[in-house]
């Protein structure tokens, strides 16, 4: 029976949740539970703050886990990151008083305040520059105004809470974060199961299907603009001049594409969704 750790609340919960749903495991029924068993897939789920996944995870008590890369990290945990999936992006960031830094060396003996004091301290350890870390729990936009700090190091996605509080990032990315599956023991059986399903979620979310009809004579140009993953299908129609052509692109695309494929010829040009992916 494989473990898996997932986000009970936070930023990653819902998509988490929504996720493994998608790939077909059953979850809590109760949002209050703290653990469910999904018998029919033979895994059992441990519903964790997103922080403590990584420490879980680390020590082997969990087998697998969905959590950040930042928390990952941060944690100093023994898990590694074996797949991302493509959700909960963000930056971490040094931010202050507009004009006050402008690179990581004027850090040099002064006051940083995070939640994250194992990556921004590694981070910092690696550049050569010592603060006096102040740590937070959370909300540590305001430290500065509040002034127990000269600067924060935090989570940046669309960077309204920094604005808020009158601060502006400086100074180098921290990290790239994404939400990651981690493990201590990516050879365990079921893990790879779980990891295909998860990459299949994102592929149907991620692709949708275009079936198109183009004239034989402009087939090359219209499958160089769908080449699909491997190679799009082909199918004769009754009409031996036109064929019929099925192949991915990615959702984002889904509407250039089409214009392109009309510019070349094709016509009856359907898009539609991926519900489930193996690939
Ligand atoms: N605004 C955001 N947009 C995207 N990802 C975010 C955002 N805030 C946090 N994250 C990501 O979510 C993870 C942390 O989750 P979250 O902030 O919800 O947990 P927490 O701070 O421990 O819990 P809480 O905020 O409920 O106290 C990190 O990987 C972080 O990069
Ligand atoms: O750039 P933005 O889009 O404004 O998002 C970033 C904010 O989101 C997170 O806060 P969260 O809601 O998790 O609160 P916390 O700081 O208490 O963890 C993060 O810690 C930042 O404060
Ligand atoms: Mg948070």
């Amino acid at each position: 029976m494989l473990r898996i750790a997932v986000p009970n609340k936070g930023s990653l919960s819902e998509t988490a949740a929504e996720m493994l749903q998608e790939a077909g495991y059953t979850g809590r029924r109760d949002p209050r539970a703290l653990s469910a068993l999904d018998a029919r897939n033979d895994v059992e789920f441990f519903y964790l703050r997103p922080r403590d996944i990584a420490t879980y995870v680390g020590s082997g008590a969990l087998d697998v886990g969905i959590t950040g890369r930042d928390l990952l990290l941060d944690s100093r945990s023994e898990a590694q990151e074996i797949s991302t999936l493509d959700f909960g992006e963000s930056t971490f960031r040094f931010a202050a008083i507009p004009g006050r830094f402008t690179e990581l060396a004027d850090l040099e003996g002064v006051r940083v305040a995070t939640s994250y004091p194992g990556l921004v301290g590694d981070f910092l350890a690696r550049h050569g520059v010592s603060v006096t870390m102040v740590s937070l729990d959370g909300a540590v936009e305001s430290a500065v105004k509040l002034g127990v700090a000269d600067a924060v190091a935090d989570v940046v996605s669309t960077g309204s809470t920094l604005r808020a509080q009158g601060l502006e990032i400086f100074g180098p990315v921290i990290l790239d974060s994404t939400a990651v599956l981690i493990s201590a023991s990516p050879q365990l059986p079921g893990i790879s199961t779980l990891q295909r399903r998860l990459q299949g979620v994102l592929v149907a979310r991620q692709y949708v299907l275009v079936d198109y009809d183009v004239p034989r004579e402009h087939l090359e140009a219209a499958t160089r603009i769908t080449p699909g993953l491997e190679s799009p299908t082909l199918s004769p129609l009754h009409d031996p001049n036109w064929v019929a052509v099925r192949s991915m692109v990615p959702r984002s695309d889904a509407n250039d594409v089409m214009d392109a494929l009309h510019a070349v010829g094709a016509r009856a040009i359907l898009v539609s969704a991926i519900h489930a992916a193996r690939i």
